[in-house]
């Protein structure tokens, strides 16, 4: 039976980036990928990637899209092309490395220290001294009923195969895939419906931000019902579907549509793979169990990215890569403990960027705060751009001057967010950014004006 120093199961961030660094130092790994569509993981393939690139094509000049649907094609024809050569980029990276060995096959524990490999050719035994399992997560399907029997029903990974554009999408969940799927839609051309069971949209957020982002989206003819959910769906004669939305506790309403998507969050992936026969504990949600070095029950196996039932973002896998690199090859002592301040960036229109606390956070914590807003039209950028919309949101602790929290709903905050974290992480005062030389014309500057409201404020 072969034998590896190392079996990564799951080719997602914090595996493959592993796997190179492993590989670098001449150790000998396997990467097992189930499906020969994912090598590279869950980004590349169906996730950050060819989303991003479809709200990026789906924003373009309008004018291109008189033919709104042969637009659309072409997106998606040109999104598949990119991801096709990511995928063989990815591939590529690891199995040209002399003591990497990719195998495509789905993997299940036979044993504490040993895998069967399953394929459609064969069916293999391996074993090692250490695993890493990094299988991401799945979509959550909520219990709607018709959905087996329904066309035109899709998860996000299913709706980006469609080559044809949804003339009117219900979009089921008003979270990052619900929000990110309803601006894109609505720029391709479709009419949105996103309906969430919440009680308030977005309901984690603070009631200004929430607001604006509302009105941004309903100015865009987007339709959101909260308090909703979706209870039976069918086809319909026109040849779209029927769904059946409750609300206000018993009422209900009959809407049609051409697609609906469900967007109603993500759990860890882990069918199949046997874990109690690896000693592997998984929680109530179906995470792995892990502790602050990411370690399993069995300390010969870590768990990265998603599975674990972290934060689900391609950053934080490669976070999670960091704690166990420290482990295994510098000696370092990263650890979950250390982590703090995981940034977020939601890319609606404009993108909504989160960091620490927000005032709803504060308030739940008992934290004394003080806070500043400033209207991203503020910004002498947003004229040249053309996008005035959003609103920018600090919070700062009146004792020690540091940043607590920070939302930006501009144009850029995606990029901006990032330097509001390093001034946190670096424990600086909220003056660093309210004084520090940014380039004109940019939206970062704008940090300047909205820490600088905090003057009058702050003794
Ligand atoms: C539509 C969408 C958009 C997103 N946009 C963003 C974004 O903009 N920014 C961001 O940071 N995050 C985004 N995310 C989240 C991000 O994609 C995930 O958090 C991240 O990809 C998870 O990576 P991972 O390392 O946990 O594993 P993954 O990349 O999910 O990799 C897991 C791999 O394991 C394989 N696998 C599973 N089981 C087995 C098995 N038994 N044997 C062998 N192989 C197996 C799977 O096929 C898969 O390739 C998005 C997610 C979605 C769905
Ligand atoms: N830009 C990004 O970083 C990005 C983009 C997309 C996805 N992601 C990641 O993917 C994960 C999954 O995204 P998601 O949008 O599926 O999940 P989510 O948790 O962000 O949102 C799910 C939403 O669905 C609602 N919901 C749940 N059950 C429902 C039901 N039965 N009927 C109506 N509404 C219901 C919830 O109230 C919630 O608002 C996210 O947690 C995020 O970490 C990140």
């Amino acid at each position: 039976m072969k034998h590896y120093e190392y079996i990564i199961i799951g080719f997602g961030k914090g595996g493959k980036t592993l796997a190179a660094d492993l590989a670098a130092r001449g150790k000998t790994v396997a990467m097992i990928e189930k499906s020969n569509e994912m090598y590279g993981g869950t980004c590349i393939n169906i996730a950050c990637i060819p989303t991003k690139l479809l709200i990026h094509h789906a924003k373009k000049d309008s004018q291109l899209k008189n033919e709104k649907s042969e637009y659309y094609r072409s997106a998606i024809e040109d999104k598949n092309k990119t991801i096709a050569a990511l995928r063989e980029k990815n591939y590529k990276t690891l199995a040209d490395q002399d003591t990497v060995m990719v195998y495509t096959a789905e993997a299940s524990f036979v044993g504490t220290n040993q895998v069967r490999l399953k394929s459609t050719e064969e069916t293999l035994d391996l074993t090692a001294d250490y695993f890493i399992i990094n299988t991401g997560s799945e979509p959550v399907i909520p219990p709607i009923d018709g959905l087996k029997e329904a066309d035109h029903v899709y998860t996000s990974t299913e709706l980006q195969q469609v080559a044809e554009l949804p003339e009117k999408l219900i979009i089921v969940g008003g979270g990052y895939i619900g929000l990110e799927f309803a601006v894109m839609y609505a720029n391709f051309g479709s009419e949105i419906i996103v309906i969430d069971s919440a009680s308030d949209f977005m309901e984690n957020d603070d009631r200004d931000i929430a607001e604006e982002v509302l009105k941004v989206m309903q100015d865009k003819g987007i339709s959101v019902v909260h308090g909703s959910k979706a209870t039976a769906v069918s086809n319909h004669e026109s040849g779209g579907i029927e769904v059946t939305l409750e609300f206000d506790k018993g009422k209900e309403l009959t809407e049609t549509a051409s697609a609906l998507l469900l967007a109603t969050g993500r759990k860890p992936y882990t069918e199949g793979l046997e874990l109690a026969k690896a000693g592997v504990e998984v929680d109530d949600n179906g995470a792995i169990i892990v502790d602050d070095y990411l370690r399993t029950s069995n300390r010969q196996i870590w768990a990265l990215g998603d599975v674990n039932g972290g934060p689900q973002f391609t950053y934080i896998s490669l976070d999670d890569y960091r704690i166990v690199r420290d482990q295994i090859l510098t000696g370092g002592s990263y650890s979950l403990a250390k982590r703090k301040n995981v940034p977020y960036s939601v890319f609606i229109e404009p993108v909504l960027s989160h960091v620490g606390l927000n005032e709803k956070m504060a308030q739940e914590q008992n934290i004394n705060y003080v806070v500043a807003t400033m209207p991203a039209a503020n910004i002498p950028r947003t004229k040249i751009n053309n996008q005035p919309n959003g609103l920018l949101k600090a919070l700062v602790d009146p004792e020690t001057k540091r940043i607590l929290g920070c939302t930006l709903f501009s144009a850029e905050s995606s990029e901006m967010i990032n330097t509001v974290r390093v001034a946190m992480e670096a424990d600086l005062p909220y003056t660093f950014l309210r004084d520090n030389i940014f380039t004109h014309p940019t939206m970062s500057e704008g940090l300047n004006d909205l820490f600088k409201k905090f003057d009058g404020k702050l003794a």
